[in-house]
């Protein structure tokens, strides 16, 4: 959603049993393309930020995660283009399925520390902070 300039995006770090956190990869084609990035998208006009999530997840992994599974941690708010970005960073321990990569280049289970060598979009990096003190 954009709302004058201000693009609302949703993402979230999925946590499994060892602490280690999904990222996915931006397929060739879509801007920033090849970086990691955590699972999520655009909030789309009228809805409600974790089920523009729960949405996105669905969509881009096939997985099924309960609004209620959603922690928010975290937010950046970062230049883009013409437009400003304002990242909204939910954690989430549990879902149902297992993540396939329908929208990403591949997948990847990171630990927040190494998350610090993948090549991440700009507003992502003190997320990653934000994210590993809380792990
Ligand atoms: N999902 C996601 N988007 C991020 C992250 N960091 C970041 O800067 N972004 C930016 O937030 C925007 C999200 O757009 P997107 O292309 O993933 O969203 P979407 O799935 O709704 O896109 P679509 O327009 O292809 O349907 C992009 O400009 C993307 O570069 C991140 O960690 N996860």
């Amino acid at each position: 959603m954009e709302i004058s300039g201000l693009l609302l995006v949703v993402a979230v770090a999925l946590v499994d049993r060892e602490g280690r956190v999904l990222v996915q990869q931006r397929p060739p084609g879509k801007p920033m393309a090849g970086l990691w990035e955590f699972p999520g998208g655009k909030v789309e006009a009228g809805e409600v930020p974790e089920v523009a999530l729960v949405r996105e997840l669905a969509e881009e992994l096939g997985i099924d995660v309960a609004t209620g599974a959603l922690a928010p941690i975290a937010f950046a708010s970062e230049g883009l283009g013409e437009r400003h970005l304002l990242l909204l960073l939910y954690v989430a321990h549990e879902w149902a399925g297992t993540p396939e990569p329908r929208h990403a280049s591949a997948l990847q289970w990171v630990r927040p520390a190494e998350m610090r060598t993948l090549a991440m979009p700009p507003a992502d990096v003190p997320l990653v902070d934000a994210l590993e003190r809380l792990l």
